[in-house]
Protein backbone atom coordinates (compact mmCIF):
# COMPACT_ATOMS: atom_id res chain seq x y z
CA UNK A 1 0.00 0.00 0.00
CA UNK A 2 1.95 3.57 -0.78
CA UNK A 3 2.30 5.87 1.97
CA UNK A 4 0.54 8.36 0.43
CA UNK A 5 -1.84 9.16 -2.73
CA UNK A 6 -1.76 12.89 -3.37
CA UNK A 7 -4.43 14.88 -5.62
CA UNK A 8 -4.12 18.66 -6.11
CA UNK A 9 -7.67 20.04 -6.37
CA UNK A 10 -9.47 23.08 -7.71
CA UNK A 11 -13.11 23.72 -7.30
CA UNK A 12 -14.30 26.70 -8.99
CA UNK A 13 -17.12 28.47 -7.65
CA UNK A 14 -18.35 30.55 -10.08
CA UNK A 15 -21.80 32.92 -11.17
CA UNK A 16 -23.57 31.19 -13.89
CA UNK A 17 -25.29 33.50 -16.02
CA UNK A 18 -29.73 32.13 -16.51
CA UNK A 19 -30.34 31.13 -19.70
CA UNK A 20 -27.17 32.32 -21.75
CA UNK A 21 -25.07 29.48 -22.60
CA UNK A 22 -22.61 31.20 -24.60
CA UNK A 23 -21.35 33.47 -21.51
CA UNK A 24 -21.30 30.74 -19.32
CA UNK A 25 -18.96 29.35 -21.41
CA UNK A 26 -16.62 31.86 -21.92
CA UNK A 27 -16.69 32.46 -17.89
CA UNK A 28 -15.77 28.82 -17.57
CA UNK A 29 -12.86 29.20 -19.98
CA UNK A 30 -11.45 31.79 -17.95
CA UNK A 31 -11.69 30.36 -14.95
CA UNK A 32 -10.56 27.39 -16.13
CA UNK A 33 -7.46 29.00 -17.42
CA UNK A 34 -6.74 30.79 -14.41
CA UNK A 35 -7.03 27.41 -12.61
CA UNK A 36 -4.11 25.79 -14.06
CA UNK A 37 -1.73 29.01 -14.06
CA UNK A 38 -1.14 28.22 -10.55
CA UNK A 39 1.95 26.90 -9.03
CA UNK A 40 1.46 23.58 -8.13
CA UNK A 41 -1.18 22.87 -11.22
CA UNK A 42 -3.74 21.14 -10.29
CA UNK A 43 -4.83 16.71 -10.80
CA UNK A 44 -8.27 17.69 -10.90
CA UNK A 45 -10.96 20.76 -11.42
CA UNK A 46 -14.22 20.39 -10.30
CA UNK A 47 -17.13 22.28 -10.78
CA UNK A 48 -21.08 23.34 -10.18
CA UNK A 49 -24.45 22.12 -11.54
CA UNK A 50 -25.80 23.25 -14.48
CA UNK A 51 -23.34 25.79 -15.40
CA UNK A 52 -24.22 25.74 -19.22
CA UNK A 53 -27.68 27.21 -18.67
CA UNK A 54 -28.70 27.43 -14.91
CA UNK A 55 -31.82 26.88 -13.72
CA UNK A 56 -33.60 28.63 -16.89
CA UNK A 57 -36.01 25.27 -16.95
CA UNK A 58 -39.08 26.64 -19.08
CA UNK A 59 -36.63 26.96 -21.86
CA UNK A 60 -34.82 24.21 -21.07
CA UNK A 61 -35.34 22.26 -24.34
CA UNK A 62 -33.51 24.79 -26.57
CA UNK A 63 -31.21 25.76 -24.26
CA UNK A 64 -29.71 22.19 -23.41
CA UNK A 65 -26.82 20.98 -24.89
CA UNK A 66 -27.74 18.36 -27.70
CA UNK A 67 -26.33 15.06 -26.22
CA UNK A 68 -23.62 17.29 -24.46
CA UNK A 69 -21.75 17.78 -27.89
CA UNK A 70 -20.48 21.45 -27.34
CA UNK A 71 -19.53 20.67 -23.50
CA UNK A 72 -17.67 17.29 -24.55
CA UNK A 73 -15.62 18.54 -26.74
CA UNK A 74 -14.85 21.53 -24.76
CA UNK A 75 -13.64 20.21 -21.61
CA UNK A 76 -12.01 17.31 -23.54
CA UNK A 77 -10.14 19.25 -25.55
CA UNK A 78 -9.20 21.70 -22.27
CA UNK A 79 -8.13 18.28 -20.35
CA UNK A 80 -6.23 17.12 -23.15
CA UNK A 81 -4.32 20.40 -23.68
CA UNK A 82 -3.04 20.80 -19.81
CA UNK A 83 -3.42 17.35 -18.81
CA UNK A 84 -5.28 17.91 -16.11
CA UNK A 85 -8.48 15.73 -15.13
CA UNK A 86 -12.15 17.62 -15.29
CA UNK A 87 -15.21 16.76 -13.55
CA UNK A 88 -17.32 19.05 -15.57
CA UNK A 89 -20.02 20.07 -13.37
CA UNK A 90 -23.05 19.38 -14.74
CA UNK A 91 -25.32 20.11 -17.92
CA UNK A 92 -28.37 20.64 -19.21
CA UNK A 93 -28.15 17.60 -21.53
CA UNK A 94 -30.74 16.68 -24.44
CA UNK A 95 -30.93 13.51 -25.36
CA UNK A 96 -33.41 13.20 -27.91
CA UNK A 97 -36.65 14.49 -26.57
CA UNK A 98 -35.77 14.60 -22.82
CA UNK A 99 -33.67 16.72 -20.55
CA UNK A 100 -31.01 15.75 -18.06
CA UNK A 101 -28.65 16.73 -15.62
CA UNK A 102 -25.64 15.33 -16.49
CA UNK A 103 -21.83 15.26 -15.36
CA UNK A 104 -19.23 14.44 -17.86
CA UNK A 105 -15.76 13.37 -16.38
CA UNK A 106 -12.74 13.60 -18.51
CA UNK A 107 -9.32 12.06 -17.31
CA UNK A 108 -5.82 14.24 -18.56
CA UNK A 109 -5.78 12.36 -21.92
CA UNK A 110 -9.13 13.83 -22.44
CA UNK A 111 -10.89 10.07 -22.53
CA UNK A 112 -14.38 10.67 -21.15
CA UNK A 113 -14.21 8.56 -17.83
CA UNK A 114 -18.17 9.51 -16.10
CA UNK A 115 -21.39 10.56 -17.50
CA UNK A 116 -23.87 10.05 -14.34
CA UNK A 117 -27.42 12.52 -14.50
CA UNK A 118 -28.90 13.64 -11.63
CA UNK A 119 -31.39 10.71 -10.00
CA UNK A 120 -33.47 12.74 -7.62
CA UNK A 121 -35.08 15.40 -9.00
CA UNK A 122 -35.63 18.53 -6.79
CA UNK A 123 -39.66 19.08 -6.47
CA UNK A 124 -38.98 22.66 -4.25
CA UNK A 125 -37.08 23.77 -7.89
CA UNK A 126 -39.94 22.05 -10.33
CA UNK A 127 -37.34 20.13 -11.54
CA UNK A 128 -39.10 17.42 -11.76
CA UNK A 129 -41.76 18.88 -14.62
CA UNK A 130 -38.98 19.89 -16.81
CA UNK A 131 -36.21 17.45 -16.21
CA UNK A 132 -35.72 13.68 -16.81
CA UNK A 133 -33.94 11.40 -14.01
CA UNK A 134 -31.18 9.90 -14.62
CA UNK A 135 -31.08 5.61 -14.07
CA UNK A 136 -27.35 4.73 -13.56
CA UNK A 137 -25.26 5.31 -10.50
CA UNK A 138 -22.07 7.92 -10.82
CA UNK A 139 -19.30 5.48 -10.54
CA UNK A 140 -15.70 5.93 -12.01
CA UNK A 141 -12.16 5.50 -11.84
CA UNK A 142 -9.61 8.86 -11.10
CA UNK A 143 -6.33 8.05 -12.00
CA UNK A 144 -6.78 4.65 -10.96
CA UNK A 145 -8.99 5.67 -7.57
CA UNK A 146 -12.48 4.22 -7.36
CA UNK A 147 -14.49 7.66 -6.94
CA UNK A 148 -18.37 8.55 -7.26
CA UNK A 149 -20.67 11.65 -8.11
CA UNK A 150 -23.74 12.91 -7.23
CA UNK A 151 -25.39 16.06 -7.90
CA UNK A 152 -27.01 18.78 -5.73
CA UNK A 153 -30.12 17.28 -4.08
CA UNK A 154 -29.09 13.94 -4.57
CA UNK A 155 -26.75 14.05 -1.27
CA UNK A 156 -30.09 14.28 0.79
CA UNK A 157 -29.96 10.46 0.19
CA UNK A 158 -27.44 8.58 2.17
CA UNK A 159 -28.14 5.23 0.99
CA UNK A 160 -27.23 6.27 -2.85
CA UNK A 161 -23.48 8.12 -0.90
CA UNK A 162 -23.18 3.99 0.79
CA UNK A 163 -23.81 2.69 -2.23
CA UNK A 164 -21.16 4.56 -3.66
CA UNK A 165 -18.54 3.67 -0.44
CA UNK A 166 -20.15 0.23 -0.79
CA UNK A 167 -18.75 -0.15 -4.24
CA UNK A 168 -15.54 1.23 -3.43
CA UNK A 169 -15.28 5.22 -3.76
CA UNK A 170 -12.76 6.96 -1.73
CA UNK A 171 -13.90 10.18 -3.24
CA UNK A 172 -17.09 11.67 -3.87
CA UNK A 173 -17.63 14.85 -6.12
CA UNK A 174 -20.75 16.69 -5.64
CA UNK A 175 -21.42 19.80 -8.00
CA UNK A 176 -24.41 22.00 -6.90
CA UNK A 177 -26.44 24.85 -7.27
CA UNK A 178 -28.01 25.16 -3.82
CA UNK A 179 -29.59 28.22 -2.42
CA UNK A 180 -30.09 30.28 0.83
CA UNK A 181 -31.62 30.00 3.30
CA UNK A 182 -30.57 26.10 3.36
CA UNK A 183 -26.65 26.90 4.30
CA UNK A 184 -27.05 24.50 7.28
CA UNK A 185 -28.52 21.77 5.89
CA UNK A 186 -26.19 21.90 3.27
CA UNK A 187 -23.01 21.86 4.93
CA UNK A 188 -24.61 19.19 7.86
CA UNK A 189 -25.39 16.70 4.95
CA UNK A 190 -22.16 17.43 3.38
CA UNK A 191 -20.00 16.51 6.58
CA UNK A 192 -22.26 13.54 7.16
CA UNK A 193 -21.73 11.49 3.84
CA UNK A 194 -17.81 12.24 4.50
CA UNK A 195 -17.94 10.91 8.42
CA UNK A 196 -20.57 8.24 7.77
CA UNK A 197 -18.96 7.12 4.49
CA UNK A 198 -15.02 7.39 5.50
CA UNK A 199 -14.40 9.18 2.40
CA UNK A 200 -13.78 12.74 0.77
CA UNK A 201 -16.22 14.86 -0.24
CA UNK A 202 -15.19 17.43 -2.46
CA UNK A 203 -18.85 19.90 -3.63
CA UNK A 204 -19.00 22.96 -5.83
CA UNK A 205 -21.75 25.30 -5.26
CA UNK A 206 -22.38 28.24 -7.74
CA UNK A 207 -22.61 31.38 -6.63
CA UNK A 208 -24.72 34.71 -7.32
CA UNK A 209 -28.33 35.68 -8.04
CA UNK A 210 -30.59 34.20 -10.43
CA UNK A 211 -34.11 35.66 -10.19
CA UNK A 212 -34.99 35.62 -6.51
CA UNK A 213 -32.61 33.07 -5.81
CA UNK A 214 -29.20 33.38 -3.89
CA UNK A 215 -26.86 30.59 -3.85
CA UNK A 216 -24.33 30.79 -1.58
CA UNK A 217 -21.08 28.87 -2.43
CA UNK A 218 -19.67 27.20 -0.16
CA UNK A 219 -18.27 24.96 -1.63
CA UNK A 220 -16.32 22.57 0.47
CA UNK A 221 -13.44 19.55 0.54
CA UNK A 222 -13.82 17.48 3.35
CA UNK A 223 -11.60 15.01 4.75
CA UNK A 224 -12.88 11.21 5.87
CA UNK A 225 -12.35 12.73 9.37
CA UNK A 226 -14.88 15.18 8.54
CA UNK A 227 -12.15 17.55 8.79
CA UNK A 228 -13.21 20.70 6.27
CA UNK A 229 -9.87 20.92 4.21
CA UNK A 230 -11.36 24.47 2.36
CA UNK A 231 -14.24 25.82 2.56
CA UNK A 232 -15.87 28.91 0.28
CA UNK A 233 -17.38 32.25 0.92
CA UNK A 234 -20.50 33.66 -1.35
CA UNK A 235 -17.93 35.19 -3.52
CA UNK A 236 -16.55 33.97 -6.93
CA UNK A 237 -13.45 32.15 -6.37
CA UNK A 238 -11.29 29.09 -7.77
CA UNK A 239 -10.42 27.00 -4.10
CA UNK A 240 -7.82 25.07 -4.05
CA UNK A 241 -6.93 21.63 -1.31
CA UNK A 242 -4.58 19.03 -1.81
CA UNK A 243 -5.76 15.05 -0.38
CA UNK A 244 -4.10 12.38 0.24
CA UNK A 245 -6.21 9.05 -0.63
CA UNK A 246 -4.65 7.06 1.67
CA UNK A 247 -6.50 8.81 4.80
CA UNK A 248 -9.28 6.86 3.91
CA UNK A 249 -7.76 3.76 4.32
CA UNK A 250 -6.22 4.88 7.49
CA UNK A 251 -9.84 6.09 9.20
CA UNK A 252 -11.54 2.72 7.83
CA UNK A 253 -8.88 1.00 9.83
CA UNK A 254 -9.26 3.33 13.04
CA UNK A 255 -12.87 2.44 13.13
CA UNK A 256 -13.90 -0.33 10.86
CA UNK A 257 -17.13 1.31 10.25
CA UNK A 258 -18.17 -1.21 6.72
CA UNK A 259 -16.57 -4.44 8.76
CA UNK A 260 -18.88 -3.23 12.30
CA UNK A 261 -22.47 -2.94 9.46
CA UNK A 262 -25.01 -5.50 10.23
CA UNK A 263 -26.98 -5.63 7.28
CA UNK A 264 -29.06 -8.31 8.05
CA UNK A 265 -30.63 -6.10 10.47
CA UNK A 266 -31.39 -3.18 8.21
O1 LIG B 1 -31.97 19.99 -1.32
C1 LIG B 1 -31.88 21.22 -1.33
O2 LIG B 1 -32.18 21.93 -0.37
C2 LIG B 1 -31.37 21.94 -2.55
C3 LIG B 1 -31.33 21.06 -3.75
C4 LIG B 1 -31.20 21.81 -5.01
O3 LIG B 1 -31.21 23.02 -5.04
C5 LIG B 1 -31.03 21.07 -6.26
O4 LIG B 1 -30.97 19.85 -6.24
O5 LIG B 1 -30.95 21.73 -7.30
Amino acid sequence: MPESQQLQLALIQMDITIGEPDTNFARLEKLLQEAVQNDPKPDVIVFPEMWNTGYALTEIEQLADSNGERTRSFLSGFAKANSVNIIGGSIADKKDDRVLNTIYAFDREGAEIAEYSKIHLFRLMDEEKFLHSGDRLGRFELEGVPAGAMICYDIRFPELARKLALDGARILFVPAEWPHPRLHHWRTLLMARAIENQMYVVSCNRVGTSGTTDFFGHSMVIDPWGEVLVEGDESEAILRATIDLEEVVRVRAKIPVFEDRRPHLY
